[in-house]
């Protein structure tokens, strides 16, 4: 079954290109404002849910317009990456601006966070009717999906006033959830992590090739 990875992430590109996998990618665009009093397992959960549905909506789009399709059955991943400080509320985002980061990273400071990645697998098909021009409905209609949320326990050493200006500087924060990338610069914050790496990157990579495996097997059957 053709796989699409509905992300702008070039992290998640590559984690997934390791696995030696067919897919294609596409970028997705929605609104990431929490909700007031959200917790961070609906934020995350609504988040991966509503890429995917923008997703399958470009998808319809691209059919309508040209009649191009890539597959008869897809499956559309989206993956969603917050941190949860240890209070288990408080969700550490992208940061909007130098003040946002360092307020986040005091927090992080000195302490364990925890780093969780959703990622939803959707199925869908082209319905049969669409050979037929004159049919308003979507194209493709979702068959089947699951949703997975993997943790993984990050440690961070005593950050200081210096250590976070330079940090901003280097321009590695501003597209990473909580304001580092482990992968990068950022490693030399991190003392110690619990669960898996990949995760933190952004796409815990053994899990989701488990999940889609459950949806293809199930689709075989
Ligand atoms: C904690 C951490 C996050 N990140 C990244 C992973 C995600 O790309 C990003 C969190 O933002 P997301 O909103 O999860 O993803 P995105 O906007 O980059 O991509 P898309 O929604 O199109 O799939 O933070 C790292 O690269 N390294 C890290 O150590």
């Amino acid at each position: 079954m053709d796989i699409i990875l509905a992300s702008g992430s070039p992290r998640r590109r590559e984690l997934l290109a390791r696995a030696q996998l067919d897919f294609s990618v596409l970028r997705v665009d929605i609104d990431e404002t929490q909700y007031d009093n959200e917790s961070p397992k609906d934020y995350i959960e609504r988040m991966v849910a509503m890429k995917a549905e923008a997703a399958i909506q470009q998808l319809n789009e691209a059919f309508k317009t040209n009649k191009d399709t890539r597959a008869h059955h897809l499956i559309v991943l989206t993956a969603d990456t917050i941190g949860v400080l240890a209070d288990g509320q408080t969700i550490l985002v992208k940061p909007i601006d130098r003040e946002h980061a360092y307020s986040m990273w005091q927090q992080m400071s000195d302490s364990v966070h925890e780093v969780w990645t959703a990622v939803q697998a959707t199925q869908i098909a082209l319905r049969p009717n669409n050979a037929n021009t004159a049919s308003n409905e979507p194209a493709y209609q979702i068959v089947n999906q699951q949703q997975i949320t993997e943790r993984t326990d990050v440690r961070f050493i005593p950050l200081t006033p210096a250590m976070m200006s330079d940090y901003w500087d280097s321009g590695e924060p501003t597209d990473k959830a909580g304001g580092y990338g482990i992968q990068g610069l950022g490693a030399a914050w991190v003392s110690r992590i619990n669960g898996s790496y990949t995760n933190v990157v952004g796409l815990p990579l053994a899990q989701t090739l488990a999940l889609i495996k459950s949806l293809t097997d199930v689709s075989d059957r």
